[in-house]
């Protein structure tokens, strides 16, 4: 008996496009006349610090954490303080009515399905809480944010990682196999399930797919029972 799901968020319930397309390249454009701009701010500095210990190096300049933040945004590494400075500089497109965070409308369905069913819905994403929160604040279907119990980022370690699901699996009321993990990554699927909780793959959008753990195209096809 499922009684909660952790979902991904890119790949999963948005599309990858809205990510890669439009957010990317929307936080690189910003990006560093943000940080120049907000650099005394105390959770930007917070931020910077975190890229010159990234970077092995307390003495980096302002251009050269500047430069690491960019190519981390082209080679899409999921550092923890590109990924919180990526969710302060998504801020202000959402906001400005620049874009809105993308939902499949069979995923919005689901969610709220489960929600209604008394399913407890928590986020596990590479974006940051702060950026989870505003795609749901901002999405297609209007602020969604009530749909969910709680929000896990890479403060908890890598989605590859099993002890990540651990963390998680510790703050939730939950026993392993009572949660299911939702995500379009095999090996994000794979450390969840080495926890002991439960997996279901998204094959979107023509994505490569296998056959390792159980999977749909869409939520329509969500069948419970078969998990
Ligand atoms: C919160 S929307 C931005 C998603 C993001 O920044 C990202 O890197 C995608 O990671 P995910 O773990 O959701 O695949
Ligand atoms: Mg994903």
């Amino acid at each position: 008996m499922i009684k909660a799901i952790v979902t991904d968020i890119e790949g999963t319930i948005t599309r990858i496009s809205f990510v890669k397309d439009v957010l990317f390249p929307y936080a690189a454009k910003h990006l560093e006349h943000f940080v120049r701009t907000h650099q005394q701010r105390e959770d930007v500095s917070t931020q910077i610090h975190a890229v010159r210990e990234e970077l092995n190096n307390p003495d980096a300049s302002i251009d050269e954490v500047i430069a690491a933040l960019l190519g981390w945004i082209q080679a899409d590494k999921k550092v923890t303080p590109l990924k919180q400075l990526q969710g302060y500089i998504w801020q202000s497109g959402y906001e400005e009515g620049d874009f809105t965070g993308h939902l499949y409308p069979d995923a919005h369905d689901f969610l709220c399905t489960q929600k209604t069913n008394g399913v407890a819905l928590y986020v596990y994403s590479s974006g940051s809480v702060k950026a989870q929160q505003l795609l749901f604040a901002h999405s297609d279907f209007g602020d969604i944010r009530h749909l969910f119990n709680g929000y896990f980022d890479t403060r908890v370690g890598a989605k590859q990682e099993p002890q990540s699901y651990q963390t998680i699996l510790a703050q939730l009321p939950y026993a392993p196999e009572q949660v299911l993990f939702l995500s379009d990554v095999v090996a994000e699927l794979d450390a969840a399930q080495a926890t002991g909780m439960k997996t279901l793959q998204l094959w979107r959008d023509g994505q490569p797919q296998s056959a390792t753990h159980p999977a749909i195209d869409s939520f329509n096809h969500f069948e419970a029972h078969n998990l």
